[in-house]
């Protein structure tokens, strides 16, 4: 598809035509489908569709690691048919994304209660029979996906999971309708348009020059460390919610951010997980460890991150009773922010 723009240059305004690249393309045809019901009806015949049960992706093994099979409209309306569910079923689908040829990706869950039928959450192990593979949660999951899977999955249960929640209007009580896309949701009594939200989240990384903090929870694996989290309150820029987390939950005060990356996080409910490097001054470093939020929080030097860093999550006692000191997998921001810190330690202690 050839699209073309304006563009401006010094001296005059000018149309030059060339064509828009395969991103743009993508972008415009995703904000067509979310805007344009029958469109997206339409990009459903000739696209294909993530299966979910209960909130569960449909996942197949392969060589170690768990595949996202993608199902067509047909295979899927055939399926439903042998599971006595009505087609209309598939207006409960959500749009995830697109391939660069623009096939357009949905995500279905067949296990949820919907208007199109009550009983969905029958035939589970019938279904996993017929489509060979499994649902198996996500959180068990994600760290032996691939990364595109692993995105897709995410952003398909964060979606699906807000759709299951906003079925009805906070304001008048009356059942809302989702277009088809699944991009919002409308109350037909009143109009309000709800829109899917996430949930901002800061992580953070504080470092006093040559050691990192790390901290952990008693509901994360044995041995497992990461930097500290903490959801945003209503009010407050990333700058403070840092500020307030860090102080919080290890008694420091930060001297000056840094930022890193962004991911979004399917749990508990969808976040926007905001990564940050953050210092103290070098004199001011002793931890005072809120235990109503962590288990133990400690400095970390370089050599102990960097060789934590090259090992795979282990959940095995070692002799002395104590578990291994290991970081999140590679998938998880955390990693990518305690990676990005030992690089830089690295080549800050390299000669000049
Ligand atoms: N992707 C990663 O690398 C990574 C690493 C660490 C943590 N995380 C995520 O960060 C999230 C936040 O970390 P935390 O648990 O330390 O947060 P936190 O320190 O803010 O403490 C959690 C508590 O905050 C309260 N809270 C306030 N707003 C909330 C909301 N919108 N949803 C849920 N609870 C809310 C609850 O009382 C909850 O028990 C976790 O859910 C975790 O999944 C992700
Ligand atoms: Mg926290």
């Amino acid at each position: 598809m050839f699209l073309y723009c304006g563009i401006a240059c010094r001296r005059k305004f000018f149309w030059c035509y060339r064509p828009l690249s395969t991103y743009v393309t993508k972008t415009r045809y995703l904000f067509e489908l979310k805007e344009d019901d029958d469109a997206c009806k339409k990009a459903q015949q000739t696209g294909a569709f993530y299966l979910f049960h209960g909130l569960a992706p449909l996942l197949q093994t392969s060589a170690h690691q768990y595949l996202a099979p993608r199902h067509s409209l047909l295979e899927l309306e055939r399926l439903l048919g042998k599971f006595g569910q009505d087609a209309q079923r598939i207006e409960d689908s959500v749009l995830i994304g697109c391939s660069e040829q623009q096939e357009a990706w949905f995500a279905l869950d067949l296990g949820l209660d919907s208007s199109f039928s009550i009983s969905a959450s029958l035939h589970k192990p019938e279904m996993e029979t017929e489509l060979k593979g499994s649902f198996i949660e996500l959180r068990k999951a994600l760290f032996q996906l691939n990364a595109r899977d692993a995105s897709m999955l995410s952003t398909a249960q964060a979606l699906l999971r807000w759709h299951d929640a906003h079925q009805f209007c906070s304001r008048s009580g009356q059942p809302t309708k989702k277009n088809v896309a699944g991009s919002k949701r409308v109350c037909p009594s009143n109009n309000i348009i709800y829109y899917p939200q996430m949930v901002p989240v800061v992580i953070t990384l504080v470092s006093d020059g040559t050691r990192c903090l790390l901290a952990r929870q008693s509901s994360f694996p044995k041995g497992m460390y990461s930097a500290l989290a903490g959801f945003c309150d209503i009010g407050e820029s990333v700058e403070e919610t840092i500020r307030r987390e860090v102080a919080e939950e290890v008694g420091l005060e930060v001297e000056s951010l840094q930022y890193c990356a962004s991911q979004h996080w399917p749990f508990p409910s969808g976040s926007l997980m905001i990564a940050c490097h953050a210092t103290v001054k070098p004199g001011q470093t002793e931890i005072q460890v809120n235990l109503r939020e962590l288990e133990t929080a400690a400095w970390f030097s370089h050599d102990e991150v960097a060789t934590a860093l090259k090992r795979k999550g282990s959940y095995t006692q070692q002799q002395n009773g104590t578990f291994p000191f290991w970081l999140p997998p590679k998938l998880a921001i955390s990693h990518q922010l305690i990676k990005e810190w030992v690089e830089k330690q690295t080549c800050s202690s390299l000669p000049a």
